[in-house]
C-alpha cells in the first residue's frame, strides 16, 4: 500500500492575496513558508503517509527530499489533477490531498484522517466554517473530480455521493484551520509563529521533478 500526501501551493506573487491588507509581501512569503513548512513536518511525522510531493509552479521552493510537480498554471484544480494522475502514475495507492495553509496541523491528526478515509473509501477535512475543503483522502479512485474554491465541502460531497461514496468527516481541529483572512490570523496562537520543526523522519527522497 503506498499513500502519497499531495500539497499544492500557489504561485508566490499570488499566494494569500487576501492578507494583502494587513501583511505586506515579505511578511506574506514568510508566514507562507513558516505554514508550508510545518505542513511537510507533520507528514514527514505522519505514519500513514509514504510519500510527499508538492505541485508548485516554482520548484525551488520544493525542499529537495519531496517530489515537485510542476504546475502549468490553470488553476488549483488543473495542478492537483495533473499532479494526482502522476502519482497514480507512480504506482500511488492512496491520495492525500491537503493545503499547504494549515499551520497547526498535527502528525496524529493526519494518521487519523487517512485511517478514517480508509474506512470508507474517502474523507474530507472541512475548514472550521462548514464550507471549504483542507484535506481529501481517497483511495483508489484514479479520476476523482476535485471541486476545490470557495465552498468547496458541498460539491465535494455531491461529486462522491455521484460515485456511490459516502466520504468520512472527521472532524480534526488541527486540519479545520487555515490561514485564508486577516480573521483567521488573529485567531492564530503566537506559538505557531515560533521557528518551525524541521523535518524528523524524511520520507523516501526523490530529487526529480517530473
Ligand atoms: N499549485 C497550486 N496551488 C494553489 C493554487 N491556488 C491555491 N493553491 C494552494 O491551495 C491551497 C489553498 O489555497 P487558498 O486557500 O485559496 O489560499 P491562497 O490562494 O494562497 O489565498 P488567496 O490568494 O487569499 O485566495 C494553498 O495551499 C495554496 O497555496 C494554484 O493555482 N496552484
Ligand atoms: O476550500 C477550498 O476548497 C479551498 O481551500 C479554497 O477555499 P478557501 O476560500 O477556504 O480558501
Amino acid at each position: 500500500m503506498s499513500c502519497w500526501a499531495l500539497v499544492p501551493l500557489k504561485a508566490r506573487r499570488f499566494g494569500k492575496s487576501r492578507l494583502a491588507g494587513v501583511l505586506d509581501d515579505a511578511e506574506r512569503a514568510s508566514l507562507v513558508q513558516s505554514m508550508l513548512e510545518r505542513v511537510l513536518a507533520a507528514l514527514a511525522d505522519a505514519r500513514e503517509i509514504d510519500r510527499i510531493a508538492v505541485v508548485c509552479c516554482e520548484p525551488e521552493r520544493v525542499p529537495p527530499a519531496i517530489l515537485s510537480l510542476p504546475d502549468s498554471g490553470q488553476g488549483l484544480n488543473d495542478a492537483l489533477a495533473a499532479g494526482a494522475s502522476r502519482l497514480w502514475a507512480r504506482g500511488a495507492d492512496e491520495l492525500l490531498v491537503i493545503h499547504a495553509d494549515l499551520p497547526l496541523v498535527r502528525a496524529a491528526d493526519i494518521d487519523c484522517f487517512v485511517r478514517c478515509g480508509r474506512s470508507q473509501g474517502m474523507a474530507l477535512a472541512a475548514d472550521r466554517h462548514g464550507s471549504g475543503t483542507n484535506a481529501l483522502f481517497v483511495a483508489g479512485v484514479t479520476d476523482f473530480s476535485f471541486q476545490f474554491g470557495a465552498h468547496s465541502l458541498s460539491r465535494h460531497l455531491a461529486a462522491a455521493h455521484a460515485r456511490g461514496i459516502a466520504p468520512a468527516l472527521p472532524e480534526l481541529d488541527s486540519l479545520a484551520f487555515d490561514i485564508d483572512t486577516p480573521a483567521d490570523l488573529a485567531c492564530l496562537p503566537p506559538a505557531a509563529l515560533a521557528p518551525t520543526p524541521h523535518l524528523r523522519r524524511s520520507p523516501t527522497p526523490c530529487l526529480i521533478t517530473c
